[in-house]
């Protein structure tokens, strides 16, 4: 098995001395689709930002497929779908030009496009079935569009390291399931997924592995194994309502 994403006893730390993340460490092949589940403010989008390099490490490492985290950022590995909250949706951009953002690490420092750029980002819009929308302004797309926009901007990047918030936030039944279908061709091709969602309901059918998250990395591996319902208790505090709707849909789970 190749080593897609290795967290080993990282320790984030913000300037207000807030402690995010606690000596969390796990490990995921490539080939995989994992959830990273956590409640509000677990540690999520830290992690999140430690996997890009945004944060200082207090303590601990951090690598993506086999090279130190800088590294593989240099090289292009990693790209970030983001929650639908974080994006300026009113600025003036078009939708291939988002995806062109994908390659600009690929580009001289000019960011001057060439015709392997152009064809990668149309490739890249096919792939997620919104190559007709490429002149549209972002912010003129239903929820589920925008997300396929920025899957393409990771797919034009080339990365093989994927890390996606709440990718099925606001989005209907029919996109979740066209998501579900991509995320598992880029499965299929090698890369790693690592999806923050709380759908959890929906993640024993497109998860293969669960991060599970709660100031620390509580508990890691393959889905079956590690989504009980006694895990998902200590990962969310025993919210009753939510532990409770996920044996039903758990294939093999122990309770
Ligand atoms: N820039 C920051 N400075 C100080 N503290 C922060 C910063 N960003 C996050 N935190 C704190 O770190 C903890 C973890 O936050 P994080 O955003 O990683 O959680 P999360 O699991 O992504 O939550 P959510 O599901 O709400 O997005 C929280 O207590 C949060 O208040």
């Amino acid at each position: 098995m190749t080593e897609g994403i290795r967290v080993d006893g990282l320790t984030v730390r913000y300037r207000t001395g807030m402690t995010a993340l606690r000596d969390a460490s796990f490990s995921l092949p490539t080939g995989t689709i994992a959830g990273l589940l956590g409640m509000n403010g677990a540690g999520k989008s830290t992690l999140f930002k430690a996997l890009m390099g945004f944060v200082p490490r207090a303590a601990g490492e951090v690598a993506l497929l086999g090279q130190p985290v800088a590294q593989a950022i240099r090289a292009q590995a990693v790209a970030y779908v983001p929650q639908a909250e974080e994006v300026d949706w009113t600025f003036p951009v078009l939708v291939e030009d988002v995806v062109m953002m994908g390659r600009y690490g690929h580009m001289g420092f000019l960011r001057r496009a060439r015709d392997a750029d152009r064809r990668a980002v149309a490739q890249a819009l096919e792939r997620v079935g919104m190559a007709e929308f490429r002149h549209r302004q972002i912010g003129e797309l239903s929820g589920g569009q925008k997300k396929r926009v920025f899957v393409a901007r990771a797919l034009a990047q080339q990365a093989r390291v994927i890390l996606l918030d709440e990718p099925f936030a606001g989005v209907d039944m029919t996109t979740e399931a066209q998501i579900m279908d991509l995320l598992r061709e880029l499965r299929a091709e090698g890369r790693v997924m690592l999806v923050a969602t709380h759908n959890i309901a929906a993640v024993p059918e497109f998860c293969d592995r669960v991060v599970l998250v709660r100031g620390t990395v509580l508990a890691h591996g393959p889905t079956a194994e590690v989504l009980t319902e006694a895990a998902l208790r200590d990962t969310f505090g025993g919210m009753a309502p939510l532990v409770e709707s996920v044996p039903l849909r758990v294939a093999g789970a122990r309770a």
